[in-house]
């Protein structure tokens, strides 16, 4: 291929296989990719500066995530919820790509994903449009130019939207696959133009990686305060942490994807890819001003034929994204590393309206609740949902399951170590629904879930009366200074206590039957950690 721009000579696109008529462009900058991306017809130029691209609805990637299966991720991977794909059908996917490939312009981009030296991963990104190269640059952390003329990939991506996979000769489901060979360091992306996908396979890559490295990944997001007390929360997408991780009083180290390590925490991106739908300066302005900037990239907003200006407010919303770098937000950290965590935040979106707004838990029910993973997914997240669309109760184990590559139990196991070394303060915080279930109950009021997060983190809150809950065994404040006792209580926001106590009932048996899995995976005591559970279950 004919290569051109700042690259590692010794390690070019031949390396990798690519071989041909084509032409590699390495490490362009935001400028020269919006140059090629708006000229290929990719994309187009909003009015606020970003570039704006169709995806096209995200209902079937989940379907479409392959990892490959021999020998040596046999044992490794947690096939309960990973499809296999055959390292022949691997194989003739990879060839056909490199053949579709071989002809064509790709936009190569050598990026790390990890802030911390020590464990960072080295990521080499070959794609096909453009755009995905300036998303994967935006999402990941850049390096110096200095830092190109050595550069080895540890894992390569080559994202061809344009090839259509074919499922007989592939062995696959759909023209799209994302599929990851952890032996080689590998993705392949077709069939898609769907870029979370990219963002989550690498994820995915370092869910494996990491804990053998003694780092446990986490789908979360950390802040920091001014005396460098770290904050880590963790949840679902759609649950609420870039919500409450943009904090005026914090430093945010990152949104979404975290490694938790001997030297502490640290991010595992460079940028955010937040929910787009309804995005506005009044809400939240820190997020608006991010969107609206040169360098920012919009999927699935709809521009105004003549003005060109973003439609935040437009119908087909719930795949609206915007990625930017973390250098778009006030107040995010440059370096992306903190501490250990102080506290530990898990938001769980309760679609019953039973759990309490916010509960303390010790660290073996910490672990009950990190394993069982209870939440809510909106239909937004994974695909073009109706608008007002009504979540479905969930159990996401490590409250990211499509991203875990091994057994829940191996990053619930570290956890807990990590917990129990660094003597960290635990809460399960409801950012979802009270006074009865997603429908008839209201959400949890966002004024009310910042200001019990905050006093959680200032340690305030730990020192406040509590009461343990009959059903999940965890500890509740049950009055605090500036709060309203009825409002800490989700029984006093039921119409009657019967119909609250049945369906806590419910919820607490709906956890039982879903823990059945992983008891074989823990010890005693976390099996024992909630046993009321199991009387609440008869
Ligand atoms: N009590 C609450 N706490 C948190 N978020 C709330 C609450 N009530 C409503 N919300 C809304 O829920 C949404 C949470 O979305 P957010 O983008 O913060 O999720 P996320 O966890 O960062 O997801 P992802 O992993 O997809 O990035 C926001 O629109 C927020 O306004
Ligand atoms: O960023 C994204 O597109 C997806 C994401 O965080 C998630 O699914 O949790
Ligand atoms: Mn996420």
């Amino acid at each position: 291929m004919q290569e051109t721009g700042t690259r590692n000579a010794e390690s070019g696109a031949a390396a990798f296989g690519l071989d041909g008529s084509g032409i590699v462009f390495w490490n362009l900058t935001e400028a020269a990719l919006y140059e090629r991306s708006i000229a290929r017809g990719e994309t187009r130029l909003s009015a606020a500066g970003t570039l704006t691209v169709e995806t096209g609805p995200t209902a079937t990637s989940l379907q479409d995530r392959y990892i490959v299966r021999e020998d040596v991720s046999e044992a490794e991977v947690w096939w309960g919820a990973n499809q296999p794909i055959g390292r022949e059908a691997y194989d003739t996917l990879r060839a056909d790509l490199l053949v579709y490939a071989a002809g064509r312009s790709l936009f190569a981009q050598d990026l790390f994903a990890g802030a911390e030296p020590a464990y960072r991963v080295n990521v080499r990104a070959y794609c096909e449009c453009a755009w995905q190269g300036l998303f994967l640059r935006t999402m990941l952390r850049r390096p110096e130019r200095e830092e190109l003329a050595d550069f080895i990939p540890a894992l390569t991506v080559l994202s061809i939207p344009g090839f259509k996979a074919d499922p007989e000769r592939h062995g696959v489901r759909s023209q799209a696959v994302i599929a990851l060979d952890l032996a080689r360091g590998e993705v392949l992306a077709c069939g898609t133009l769907n870029a979370a996908e990219l963002k989550k396979a690498v994820f995915g890559y370092l869910t494996h990686v990491l804990p053998a490295r003694g780092v446990l990944p986490l789908h979360g997001a950390v802040t920091v305060g001014e005396n460098g007390d770290a904050a880590l929360y963790l949840g679902l997408a759609g649950t609420g942490k870039t919500t409450l991780a943009v904090d005026d009083a914090r430093t945010l180290i990152g949104d979404d994807e975290h490694g938790w390590g001997p030297s502490g925490l640290f991010n595992i991106e460079g940028g955010c890819h937040v929910s787009a739908a309804r995005l506005s300066a009044a809400a939240t302005p820190e997020l608006f001003t991010a969107a609206n900037r040169f360098g920012t990239v919009l999927e699935n907003v709809a521009l105004n034929g003549e003005t060109r200006e973003p439609n935040y407010a437009g119908a087909h919303m719930s795949n609206a994204r915007a990625t930017f770098p973390l250098e778009a937000m006030p107040h995010a950290s440059l370096s992306g590393r903190a501490a250990a965590p102080r506290t530990l935040l898990m938001l769980a979106c309760d679609t019953e309206g039973v759990l309490p707004p916010i509960a303390r838990l010790n660290p073996v029910i910490a672990m009950y609740h990190f394993l069982s993973g209870y939440s809510a997914r909106w239909p937004g997240a994974e695909k073009d949902g109706p608008q007002g669309a009504q979540p479905e109760t969930t159990f996401s184990p490590c409250y990211g399951a499509p991203f875990l590559t091994r057994h829940p139990s191996v990053y619930a196991n570290q956890l807990r170590a990590l917990i129990e070394r660094n003597e960290v303060t635990c809460w399960l915080v409801n950012t979802g629904f009270v006074g009865g279930p997603a429908g008839t109950g209201r959400r949890v009021p966002l004024a009310l879930t910042r200001r019990l997060v905050e006093a959680a983190i200032s340690g305030a809150l730990g020192e406040a009366d509590s009461r343990t809950d009959p059903y999940f065994g965890f500890s509740v404040p049950t009055s605090f200074p500036g709060f309203e006792p009825q409002m800490l209580n989700p029984a006093r926001n039921w119409p009657d206590i019967k119909s609250y106590e049945a369906a806590a009932r419910r919820l607490a048996g709906r956890f039982v039957e879903n823990f059945e899995r992983f008891e074989e995976a823990v010890d005693e005591e976390v099996r024992d950690a909630c046993p009321r559970l199991a009387i609440a279950a008869e």
